[in-house]
């Protein structure tokens, strides 16, 4: 395994951050870490990165135990931080080859024109880091996180405040850079993670809720069902009463519900008799299943 994280275990005071979590990522794979705002995500990386220590479990990288190594784990890692620190003054070129430097690379002028265009940098790779747009310094912390050429990528929301194009973009990289590395790189967007990734790790108020492919979770978690939109505003028990075979109901918005029933055709005939008994109007009736998105939001709720 590249990664191996055991009940890990992180507190701030009487807050559990990371509350004994487990999970493992395979030579090769691209995982999504998934959640929302203050989950866990980047404590977890900070973690497996070597910059804190864990109140319980361990971290493996490259079976090598982080808190006991974290040289020799620093050395096969390459961590992009959410913040990606980098100094505004210095050219793209002069910080890569003082990353490299850092990093004892050999041969640094060679390795620091292939990171440079590795990640796309070279339109822009003759301007100071200060001048550059926000998705050109992405490029530049991804670089520098490849400078070593380390086994694992640690990416942390490399996507976040870029613009559509820059997203895409920046995508189109990290799945490139899978081809030859194990990456583990934190989001909150699922169509990111459905673009890019084999698997996907959810992660919710610090406990694992999900560690799946996306078609498992898809068929362990998704579910066909009806969404339907009344005009008017109705209690959560009529449609418990109408629907004989429901087995999941939820209000979505205030006149709109989804309902998850076993029979889902007869439910929709009872949601019709439902409206013509008490003249409610439907405004709209559909039926699919649950998008990975409704998934994400149901999950981490
Ligand atoms: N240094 C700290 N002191 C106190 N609490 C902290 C500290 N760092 C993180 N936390 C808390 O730990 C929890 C997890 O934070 P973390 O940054 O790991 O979440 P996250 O999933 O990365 O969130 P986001 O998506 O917003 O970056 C949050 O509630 C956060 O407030």
């Amino acid at each position: 395994m590249s990664i191996r994280v055991d009940l890990l275990l992180k507190t701030y005071g009487t807050q559990k951050a990371v509350n004994n979590i487990s999970f493992a990522v395979g030579k090769g794979e691209i995982v999504g870490f998934l959640g929302p705002n203050g989950a866990g995500k980047s404590t977890t990386m900070k973690i497996l990165t070597g910059y804190l220590q864990p109140d319980g479990g361990t971290a493996e990288v490259c079976g090598t135990n982080v808190q006991a190594d974290p040289l020799s784990t620093k050395s096969r890692i390459g961590y992009l931080p959410e913040s990606n620190p980098l100094y505004y003054d210095m050219y793209v070129r002069e910080y890569l080859h003082f990353m490299a430097e850092v990093h004892r690379v050999g041969n640094r002028d060679k390795r620091v024109e292939e990171v440079i265009v590795i990640v796309g940098l070279t339109p822009e790779s003759s301007k100071k880091i200060g001048q550059l747009s926000k998705g050109y310094k992405q490029r530049v912390g991804l670089a520098a996180a490849l400078i070593h050429d380390p086994e694992v990528l640690i990416l942390d929301e490399p996507t976040t405040g870029l613009d559509p194009n820059q997203i895409i973009e920046i995508r189109e990289v990290i799945r490139s850079l899978g081809q030859h590395k194990t990456i583990l790189f934190s989001t909150h967007i699922l169509q990111e993670v459905e673009a890019v990734c084999d698997r996907v790790i959810i992660i919710n108020k610090g406990t694992v809720i999900a560690d799946n492919t996306l078609a498992e979770l898809q068929s362990k978690h998704g579910q066909p069902l009806i969404r339907v939109r009344f005009q008017e505003a109705l209690e959560p028990q009529w449609l418990e009463r109408a629907i004989s075979s429901l087995t999941q109901l939820e209000q979505v918005a205030p006149q709109e519900w989804e309902i998850a029933a076993s029979d889902l055709e007869q439910a929709k005939k009872q949601l019709l008799e439902l409206a013509m008994r008490e003249n409610l109007n439907i405004v709209s009736l559909q039926s699919g299943e649950k998008s990975l998105e409704e998934l994400f939001r149901s999950l981490t709720k």
